[in-house]
């Protein structure tokens, strides 16, 4: 395998197969975040006159896709390529386009990441039970895409293939533009008052996670889904221009507000919840915590000590208090007998 652009996908692509027991080789522009990925474990680097290698995963910024593939194709670096760009129509017609043949790429997309990026952002689990999309049409290779397949289960993805437009257009709904809405709700902070933003909880701060992400990545994502991304932006325009027409007569079109709200509960319920599965309802037990060394620890083995599976785990700290706040996720119906037990541990549970 040889992985090019040895950044937050490359690397975590090039510690996943390594974990596998896949040979990596690995190369990117920058020949000190090549020396950090080889340094982390994700591969050795690539030397010039290799035998090609199976499949090469190009995960450079999406523009630069086509080119690198067809460097890699020209130069006899791998027999097949596959791409791991956020956008799909882009860099399948610019390959069309510019590679000899383009038949031995397809492109594909690991529906994980994260908002910080860089080798040093990687982690060999990043795509464990997340979906990794490929896109075949009608003139790639069977190999190309057999190749890719191994790679995202190896990965410890889940496969899925569409075509390059439907990508485009599900990841605008569920990625893109999320992205621009969790920006702009983060650009509102800039110029708060301190004494506002300080108030600031874990609502707030779930809802604009995201858009730490690379601003110039994101320009060029955005630019090239743009059609897509401006389609659901436009559905959500309207819903904005609602609810300010509402807000100007609040009382009277409570119905209004109520239906929104009510339509974004329905929306959320629709989500994959844990391992991509149907998303369930967990109860939560929250048990306070002060602020020591160990405290977790025990109570994960008191948990454990429960017989209780916790599903999911959020942490809340007070800002200025040796206190936490921890939040359990358990099976509807385990929380009384978890929280009980923990009770009876000597804890203290809140709510
Ligand atoms: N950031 C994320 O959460 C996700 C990103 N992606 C996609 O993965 C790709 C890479 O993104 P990240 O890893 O986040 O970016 P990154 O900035 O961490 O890494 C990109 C790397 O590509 C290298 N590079 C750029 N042009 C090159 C060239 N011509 N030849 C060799 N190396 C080159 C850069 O030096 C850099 O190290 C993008 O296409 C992005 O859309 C896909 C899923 C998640
Ligand atoms: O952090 C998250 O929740 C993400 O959804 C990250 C992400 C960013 C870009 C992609 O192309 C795919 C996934």
């Amino acid at each position: 395998m040889l992985v090019v652009g040895t950044g937050l996908v490359g690397t975590s692509v090039g510690l996943a197969l390594t974990r596998a027991g896949v040979e990596v080789r690995l190369r990117d522009a920058k020949p000190e975040v090549l020396a950090e990925a080889v340094r982390l474990g994700a591969g050795r680097p690539s030397e010039p006159g290799e035998r090609p290698a199976a499949l090469a995963v190009v995960a450079v910024p999406p523009e630069a896709v086509a080119t690198v593939v067809g460097e890699v194709m020209r130069a006899g670096e791998a027999a097949y390529a596959t791409d791991v760009a956020s956008v799909k129509v882009l860099p399948t017609t610019q390959v069309r386009e510019r590679v000899p043949d383009p038949g031995r790429y397809v492109g594909s997309h690991p529906m994980a990441g994260r908002e910080i990026s860089g080798p040093s952002a990687a982690l060999a689990d990043l795509f464990d039970g997340r979906p990794w999309v490929i896109c075949a049409d009608e003139g790639t290779h069977q190999q190309a895409v057999t190749r890719t397949l191994a790679v995202a289960r190896l990965a410890g993805a889940t496969p899925m293939t569409m075509t390059a437009a439907e990508h485009d257009a599900a990841v605008a709904l569920v990625s893109h533009t999320p992205h621009v809405v969790a920006a702009l709700m983060a650009a509102r902070l800039s110029g708060a008052p301190r004494h506002e933003v300080r108030l600031a909880g874990p609502g707030v701060t779930d809802v604009t996670r995201i858009a730490g992400g690379d601003p110039e990545l994101w320009t060029e994502i955005l630019t090239a889904n743009a059609a897509a991304v401006r389609a659901v932006l436009g559905g959500l325009r309207a819903d904005l221009d609602r609810v300010m027409a509402a807000l100007e007569a609040p009382v009277e079109r409570q119905p209004v507000l109520r239906d929104v709200l009510r339509d974004g509960v329905d929306g959320r319920s629709r989500l994959p919840g844990k391992h991509g599965t149907a998303h369930t309802e967990f109860a939560t037990v929250v048990v306070a915590i002060d602020d020591r060394p160990g405290q977790l620890a025990r109570l994960f083995a008191d948990a454990g000590a429960a017989g209780v599976n916790v599903e999911d785990v959020r942490i809340e700290h007070s800002p200025g208090q040796p206190l936490g706040l921890v939040e359990l996720d358990v099976r509807p119906g385990a929380d009384r007998e978890l929280a009980a037990s923990l009770r009876e541990r000597g804890w203290t549970i809140r709510g």
